[in-house]
């Protein structure tokens, strides 16, 4: 794998005597992959992504793409000159210029032969050559981001940054857009980073995921490894729903509400485990619990229910029919998660 991107101790105070907003924050980007940041609102991930294009400058650290250094303490390279592409929320496209002339205007250093010929490629690359003549206007949301795609990607840049680049889009659209956005970027070989606070488009569309909270990395990883083995708490609820146990370990093994579990990991004594609601299963016979309330949601239902003082949800792919105020049983499928911080 050949490194895209290296992201060293990136620092930012917006003001002084006010936390940092990125919190000496290092990772790297390898060629072709597409990596999330994801985390709740004011976490930093715009803010990181606006470090690496170049419209913030970050106090301390060092930014370096394909071997270029765009930023440390001695220099700044301003962010036409950076060899990133940007993707926008809003599509930030021209309303005055059609297809090809939103597209054609970031090219620059090229004759205009080699200008159109780039042009009608990378439409054709996002399947947009038949609406070249059209204004903004008089195309869906989901052509137009295809658009600010096709324009970010025209100058070959070495990374495109895509700043929550479906959420004006709606549910149906959004998720065929993403799926297209994705092709075309695998299909083009691009490197990308995607900004979003959308769970579920982290997992569906990055190779990998990096969990930010508070300016820091919580966890980064394949969208897997993330969700089955959450390192906190704080990573085990945000990315999905889970059980939180309090629990006492020895060994592989912990005495629980549930029973004695196995573990992920080796652990000695007091410790909180997770459990994915989908790892709790009902059984015919097996721990007893009291079923408080069921969430029906068509293709699955989550039962919230009561393992004496312990709240549990139960996710099921059917519907167990089960009426509030019931008895049934329930068994864990797998280890539990040991998880190491709060
Ligand atoms: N120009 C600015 N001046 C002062 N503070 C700012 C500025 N831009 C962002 N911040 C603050 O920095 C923090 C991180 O903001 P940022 O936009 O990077 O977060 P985010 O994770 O992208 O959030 P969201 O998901 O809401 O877009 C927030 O507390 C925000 O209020």
């Amino acid at each position: 794998m050949t490194e895209v991107l290296r992201v060293e101790h990136l620092t930012k105070r917006y003001a002084a005597g006010f936390p940092a907003v990125l919190d000496a924050l290092s990772f790297t980007v390898q060629k072709g992959e597409m990596l999330a940041l994801l985390g709740p609102s004011g976490c930093g991930k715009t803010t990181t992504l606006r470090v690496i294009a170049g419209f913030e400058r970050a106090d301390q650290g060092r930014v370096v793409l394909d071997g270029h250094t765009l930023m440390d303490q001695q220099s700044l390279l301003p962010p036409e000159k950076r060899n990133v592409g940007m993707v926008f929320q809003d599509y930030a496209l021209f309303p005055h210029l059609n297809v090809t002339q939103n597209v054609m205007f970031g090219l620059k250093n090229m004759s205009r032969k080699e200008r159109e010929e780039r042009t009608a490629q990378v439409l054709g690359l996002v399947g947009l050559n038949i609406f070249a003549k059209r204004f903004p206007h008089e195309l869906s949301g989901g052509q137009q981001q295809r658009v600010a795609l096709a324009r970010a990607l025209a100058p070959r840049p070495k990374l495109i940054l895509m700043d929550e680049p479906f959420s004006n889009l709606d549910a149906a659209l959004r998720h065929t857009t993403r799926q297209e956005v994705k092709a075309i970027l695998r299909e083009a070989g691009m490197t990308a980073i995607l900004v979003t606070h959308d769970q579920e488009e982290a997992l569906s569309f990055a190779d990998r995921i990096m969990l930010m909270r508070a300016g820091r990395i919580e966890q980064i990883g394949s969208p897997p490894e993330v969700y089955q083995a959450p390192r906190t708490a704080f990573v085990a609820n945000f990315l999905g729903r889970s059980n939180l146990i309090s629990a006492r370990a020895s060994g592989h093994s912990a005495d629980t509400c549930l029973g004695r579990l196995s573990l992920s990991e080796e652990a000695k004594g007091p410790v909180l485990l997770s459990i994915r609601p989908e790892d709790i299963i009902f059984v015919d016979q097996g721990v007893p619990v009291t079923v408080k309330y069921m969430e029906y949601k068509g293709h699955d239902v989550t039962y919230t229910c009561m393992c004496g003082d312990q709240e549990l949800l139960v996710h099921t792919h059917h519907n167990a029919q089960l009426m509030e105020g019931q008895q049934a049983f329930v068994a864990v499928h797998g280890a539990a998660q040991v998880l190491r911080g709060s």
